[in-house]
């Protein structure tokens, strides 16, 4: 492999990532975040993390969603390492949902809560994570993934904390680049039930130790892969889910041909994940019989006066054609 002499978008996210967890790490150490896991775990209780980093009780319930909208999910923009991070105001124990919802029968789709791109820029400019999230749900969405980068996708953390506050029931992927194990326990307190992993942006032991980690605090994982040698490298690690990525993260090209090419690497008995660049039921369709159940979809919607509607019209139109191949 060349060394590239032009650092790629990817390095760029994976750099400024990084800055964000030491900055988060002096406000709060990991140690805490683990501690207030536990907390959250061993009762049943609501975690609530203060500006000042104590950990405070809330109670058996999960907080309200004017709590959690407190953060505002709507137009607001972090930039990377910006006035600390957001409360944690999850719940420790909504996880292994994901994984659950999955493996149910027929097409699953991801549906993706994302404000921006780095490809195609601004997709959304009124974006209310809450909201589309709520049309997700009811349109039948067996996950919905939130984009918490804040540098190049507009997310934030805060944006998770108050889907889960406002939709506790339903399976959230925090969407993120994650490097350090602090993300992972971020994500476990702000009531996500997966985190990504990108094979791309990991070496094989910090594939392994975080996936490692992931497990031992109660969380799914999606490892991702672009190609068929990062799908070997999630095979020999032991991931369980795995996401083929159309989208090289290093180009942002998109080619569909890439989820057929690599599915024959992923073991039938993984969850196989297509993702990007998916438009139609007729997509999924074809993907479903290459072996790939569920499928993470974005920018489709987030182009769509009605994220909900357009969602149900492809599931819809993918179990029409399923049928028709039948
Ligand atoms: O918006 P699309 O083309 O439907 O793609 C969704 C999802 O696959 C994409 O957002 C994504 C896949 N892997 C990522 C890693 C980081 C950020 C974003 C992504």
């Amino acid at each position: 492999m060349s060394v590239p002499v032009v650092p790629s978008v990817l390095d760029s996210i994976i750099a400024a990532a990084r800055k964000r967890v030491e900055v988060a790490r002096e406000r709060r150490s990991l140690a805490d975040l683990e501690r207030a896991i536990a907390v959250g775990r061993g009762t049943g209780s609501a975690i609530q993390a203060e500006p000042s980093g104590r950990v405070r009780r809330t109670g058996p319930t999960v907080p309200s969603p004017a709590e959690g909208r407190a953060g505002s999910p709507t137009e607001s923009r972090r930039s990377p390492g910006e006035g600390g991070r957001p409360a944690n105001a999850g719940r420790a124990g909504a996880a292994r949902t994901f994984m659950a919802s999955l493996m149910q029968p027929g097409i699953r789709v991801i549906a993706e809560c994302k404000r921006r791109s780095p490809s195609k820029g601004v997709l959304r400019p009124h974006y209310d994570a809450v909201a589309i999230a709520g049309q997700y749900a009811t349109a039948g969405a067996a996950a919905i993934s939130i984009l918490t980068e804040p540098g190049f996708f507009d997310g934030a953390l805060d944006h998770l904390v108050a889907v889960h506050a406002a939709h506790p029931d339903v399976p959230l992927l925090r969407k993120d680049f994650t490097v350090d194990e602090y993300q992972i326990a971020e994500a476990v307190l702000a009531g996500a039930s997966a985190v990504l992993l990108i094979v791309a942006a990991l070496d094989q032991p910090a594939l392994v130790r975080l996936l490692a980690f992931a497990s031992q605090v109660g969380i799914d994982v999606l490892t991702e892969v672009h190609d068929e040698n990062e799908a070997h490298r999630a095979m020999d690690a032991g991931a369980t889910i795995v996401g083929v990525n159309n989208r090289n993260l290093k180009t942002l090209e998109v080619s569909i041909d890439t989820a057929y090419r690599v599915a024959p690497i992923i073991a039938p008995a993984r969850v196989r994940v297509a993702e990007s660049g998916l438009r139609t039921g007729a997509d999924l369709a074809s993907l479903y019989a290459t072996g790939y159940g569920a499928f993470l979809i974005g920018e489709r919607f987030m182009t769509e006066a009605n994220p909900g509607e357009a969602l149900a019209s492809v599931i819809g139109d993918a179990r029409a054609a399923l049928e028709a191949q039948a």
